[in-house]
């Protein structure tokens, strides 16, 4: 029988990486991606973004909407300090499946929860189940048209506080406009441009990084 592009994904890295080097779960991610078959990993260009944001907040916690084979949050989780939390949502229970078991292979295990479920169901429950007050960081890579009513979502919901960063992936390829167009004019955030590629081509997209002002 067919397999699917993520458990290919998860065969490469179980075959390329070492056990407990989330660094090497990364590397045979990216080295699959380019050389057998393209996924929407955030990628190494836009990667190294990401991680200059990740040390630069050092976040104790973190929320990623949409996990999908766990690159990001791999990537993530290997930055944090000991004691932080990172909060994964994923509504896909095969996703889910796989990108459990690469966070298992990358041993990350006690630094990141992946929680199966839709992002609107959970955000609001957030505080009372998983004991968090605000989020540091939140990186936004699920559905591009939901970026902007899940970032209300978490101000409604009191996520946010006073320097609280929203990352997202993805505002140029695919494109998520009226998330764009909120963020960029409201006078809640001030927002950045990181000017990147589509990962693992030449197309342009690129990462906007957005501080909540409270
Ligand atoms: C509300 C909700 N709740 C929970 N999980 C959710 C959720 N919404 C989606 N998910 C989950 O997250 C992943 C989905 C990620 C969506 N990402 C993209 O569509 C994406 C696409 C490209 C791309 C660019 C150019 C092309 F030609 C083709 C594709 C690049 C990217 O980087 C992307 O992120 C996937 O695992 C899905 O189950
Ligand atoms: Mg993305």
């Amino acid at each position: 029988t067919q397999t699917t592009r993520p458990q290919r994904l998860l065969a490469a890295v179980q075959k390329n990486a070492t056990r407990g080097d989330p660094r090497s779960v990364v590397k045979a991610i990216d080295q699959f991606c380019r050389q057998k078959e393209w996924a929407m990993n955030v990628g190494d260009e836009k990667g190294c973004i990401l991680d200059s944001v990740v040390t630069e907040v050092n976040p104790a916690t973190v929320l990623e909407l949409g996990t999908y084979c766990a690159y990001s949050t791999v990537r993530i989780a290997s930055l944090l300090p000991p004691h932080a939390k990172l909060i994964t949502l994923e509504f896909n229970p095969h996703n889910a499946a796989i990108a459990r078991q690469v966070i298992a292979w990358a041993g990350l295990g006690d630094k990141i929860q992946l929680v199966e479920g839709a992002s609107g169901d959970w955000i609001p429950k957030m505080k009372e189940k998983f004991a968090i007050e605000t989020f540091d960081l939140v990186f936004l890579d699920h559905w591009k048209d939901r970026y902007l009513p899940d970032t209300k979502l978490m101000e409604e919901c009191g996520l946010l506080r006073k320097g609280s960063i929203l990352l997202a992936d993805n505002v140029i390829c695919p494109g998520t406009p009226d998330y764009l167009e909120y963020i960029r004019n409201s006078p809640r955030y001030k927002s950045q441009y990181f000017r990147s590629h589509l990962e693992y081509t030449k197309v342009e997209d690129g990462l906007e990084k957005s501080v909540f002002l409270g």
